[in-house]
């Protein structure tokens, strides 16, 4: 069954995911839905009130892999404006080998629950050495380098546009330093060899990662308005001589955790 008919597999989970989460949270609608990447973890508690937190494993389709090393949970939060928010703190990776479906299922469950936002954000490398460990840069554009899609039958959907324009502008009026760059996803879960990541910058890349795009791709076709962020955590393999440490990574997620949070909770905010 094409992923554009309410009756595929895939639509009909994310309707069962979507009213275990409205239900615990007793609310009968969320407004926007955010996925939290690597070094994003903090962001949560900035965004608003705790109205429900709920173990991934108890909603139909998600997963608390530990693989990615997630909190595994889903959270509720009341934002500004009485606005509520899905923060899916139980991401699923292409490289768990668990489907191109349950990468989307966090995607399709926001919008089955009425979230007509959807915020990416995520860990990569960066091609650009300007961008130290620690850098926020908005998603201008992504490459899939998956070779796959989430959609399948003749589900056709545009592209244009695809990162939210209008949303950008909101983050650069509230950090206009936010540079912008494009993403590409690679399946991973390996890293890319130094000829990889020259590739990816001849094709255009700016950044490196192993989800958003696939998940940007559902949440377009769900008719979301889309918002992708990344935190350059490591420079790209072979962008600098030496090789980063991961303490190094690890401790540039650490420094950059308040402000990016706090970056967030303002976009979100608007
Ligand atoms: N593909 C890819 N994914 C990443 N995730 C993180 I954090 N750093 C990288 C990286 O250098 N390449």
């Amino acid at each position: 069954v094409p992923t554009h008919d309410p009756t595929a597999e895939e639509n009909l989970r994310a309707e069962e995911a979507a009213k275990a989460v409205l239900g615990a949270a007793g609310i009968d609608r969320i407004d926007l839905a955010c996925t939290l990447g690597s070094g994003w973890g903090g962001a949560a508690e900035q965004l608003g009130e705790l109205v429900a937190e709920i173990d991934a494993d108890t909603v139909p389709g998600f997963h608390t892999s530990g693989v990615s090393g997630h909190s595994g949970t889903l959270k509720v939060i009341r934002a500004a404006g009485n606005r509520h928010v899905l923060v899916i703190g139980a991401r699923t990776h292409y490289y768990e080998g668990r489907g191109v479906s349950a990468v989307a299922h966090g995607v399709r469950t926001a919008a089955a629950a009425g979230a007509t936002v959807m915020v990416l954000t995520n860990g990569c490398g960066g091609l650009n050495s300007d961008w130290a460990p620690g850098t926020p840069v908005l998603i201008s554009d992504h490459i899939n380098l998956t070779g796959t899609s989430p959609l399948r039958g003749p589900h056709f959907v545009d592209m244009t546009d695809l990162y939210s324009p209008r949303l950008r502008d909101v983050a650069r009026s509230i950090d206009p330093s936010l540079p912008e760059g494009v993403y590409a996803q690679f399946p991973g879960p390996h890293y890319e060899t130094p000829a990889e990541v020259r590739y990816a910058g001849i094709i255009g890349a700016d950044l490196v990662g192993m989800s958003t795009a696939l998940e940007a791709i559902a949440a377009r076709a769900a008719g979301m308005e889309v918002f992708g962020i990344s935190l350059v955590t490591n420079l790209a393999a072979g962008i600098s001589e030496e090789p980063l440490s991961h303490e190094e990574v690890l401790q540039a997620g650490r420094e950059a955790g308040p402000r990016i949070a706090s970056l967030l909770a303002q976009i979100i905010g608007r």
